[in-house]
């Protein structure tokens, strides 16, 4: 009889951490399609952006000295000697005195050092009045303020966002290095699952709903994924597949067999794949307690339990781990959470986690959490909810209208 020696949630994390290294192989992209990817170089700016002095509002050009002391009954009087274009490099240096035209983002002409705003000056006939007086650098982005030529921009490790392909973008960079998306094989198991595709069902067959969630989520996560099928109950069968999938991919899945009954032959499988072998079998976590992971030489093995929701809970938090500590992301970051107060008590053991799916609502200003309550196996409550709450191993459950962590599903 085999007994699980449960671990938490934070040390199952930790050991994850430790022992997931990224995958290492790299991929050049073109910038457009590098939305998610992990940066696998140091970006160091090649320029300047802007690579000129530039105006931030419609107005005109000045010395800042010269508009010094004007106010609406006092205005000092300059001489307007021209009109900036856009997109036009401006030669002609501007004199004590002078103002030229300058429009939002045109090069400031040398010798000019800010841009009085259009609405507090008036142009009468080539004598432009100064209502106000500006600073130095007023209205301006200077050369090298967005970024500077030779500072390291992005950090190797770095997920691509819009933002960073935007400033990629604004220096002519027109490829990337990244790490190329991790490979994942997953297969289900049990003698009772069958395709999705099974239309009519014998009585005790249930459809391959894992299948799709996992991999769902493997694609949404920038991976791709391996479906080595469905396999039987037979200790046999499922090595064979393991031993296969493993050998083509960076992170192998399975699902179902993983808990402790007559039938359950995951971990017995999960070690035959190498050493160090099973590092984790039960977590302290409701739903997914019969969680397996291991690791196989440098690739590593997540056995999830078989019950749909359970099996989705479990990849949500520590398959998401694996695949960013594999793509070469720096940190650990965990799903995203938001904060909303819950409407009812719940009661939850101390030294385990629990996740309990809930819906959000928003009231007077505030989201709140209804938790939504049923079995690990239903997978209805989960397209019921906008999310989990999480209450942490060390607290003994929450009260109504408490602060509580919600992990977004939307
Ligand atoms: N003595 C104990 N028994 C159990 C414990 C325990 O701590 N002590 N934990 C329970 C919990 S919690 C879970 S979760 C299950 C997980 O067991 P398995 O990983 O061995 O999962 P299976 O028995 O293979 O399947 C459970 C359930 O889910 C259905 N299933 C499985 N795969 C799929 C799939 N791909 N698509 C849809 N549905 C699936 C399966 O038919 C079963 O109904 O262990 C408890 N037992
Ligand atoms: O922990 Mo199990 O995954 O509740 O059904």
């Amino acid at each position: 009889m085999q007994f699980y020696n449960v671990k938490s949630v934070e040390e199952t994390f930790s050991i994850i951490n430790q022992n997931v290294t990224p995958h290492g192989a790299t991929v050049t992209l073109p910038l457009h399609q590098a939305r998610g990817f992990v940066l696998a170089e140091d970006i160091i700016a090649p320029e300047d952006v802007p690579g000129f002095d530039r105006a931030t509002v419609d107005g005109y050009a000045v010395k800042a000295q010269d508009t010094y002391g004007s106010s609406e009954s006092n205005p000092q009087f300059l001489e307007v000697v021209g009109e900036i274009e856009m997109g036009e490099e401006v030669t002609r240096v501007l004199e004590k005195g002078q103002a030229m035209a300058i429009p939002t983002g045109g090069m400031l002409p040398p010798g000019s050092d800010s841009v009085i705003m259009m609405e507090y000056c008036e142009n009468l006939d080539g004598l432009l009045n100064t209502y106000r007086q500006v600073a130095p650098q007023e209205n301006v982005i200077q050369k090298g303020e967005d970024v500077q030529k030779g500072a390291q921009l992005l950090a190797k490790g770095t997920r691509l966002r819009a933002q960073e392909l935007g400033v990629l973008a604004s220096l002519g960079i027109t490829e990337v290095t990244v790490y190329r998306p991790v490979r994942v094989g997953y297969f289900s198991s049990g003698d009772e699952i069958v395709s999705y595709q099974t239309q009519e069902l014998k009585v005790g067959q249930v459809r391959d709903i894992n299948q799709l969630t996992i991999s769902a989520l493997i694609e949404e996560w920038g991976g791709e994924v391996m479906f080595g099928g469905i396999v039987p109950d037979d200790e046999e069968q499922l090595k064979q597949t393991a031993h296969r999938l493993y050998e083509q991919v960076d992170f192998l899945v399975m699902s179902g067999g993983s808990s402790i009954g007559a039938k359950d032959y995951m971990t017995a499988v999960i070690q035959s794949l190498g050493d160090p072998g099973v590092l984790v079998h039960g977590v302290s976590i409701k739903p997914g307690k019969p969680t397996i992971f291991s690791m196989a030489g440098k690739k590593p093995v997540l056995g999830l339990p078989g019950h749909p929701a359970s099996a989705m809970l479990i990849f949500l938090l520590f398959g998401q781990t694996v695949m960013r500590r594999l793509q070469g992301e720096a940190e650990r970051s965990l799903p995203r959470r938001i904060e909303a107060r819950i409407t009812q008590n719940i009661a939850s053991s101390p030294g385990r986690a629990d996740y309990i799916r809930v819906r959000l609502a928003k009231k007077e200003g505030e989201w709140w959490a209804e938790p939504i309550l049923g079995k690990s196996g239903l997978i209805s409550t989960l397209v019921a909810s906008d999310g989990l709450v999480e209450i942490a191993s060390g607290k003994e459950g929450v009260r109504q209208g408490e602060r509580v962590p919600v992990i977004m599903l939307r």
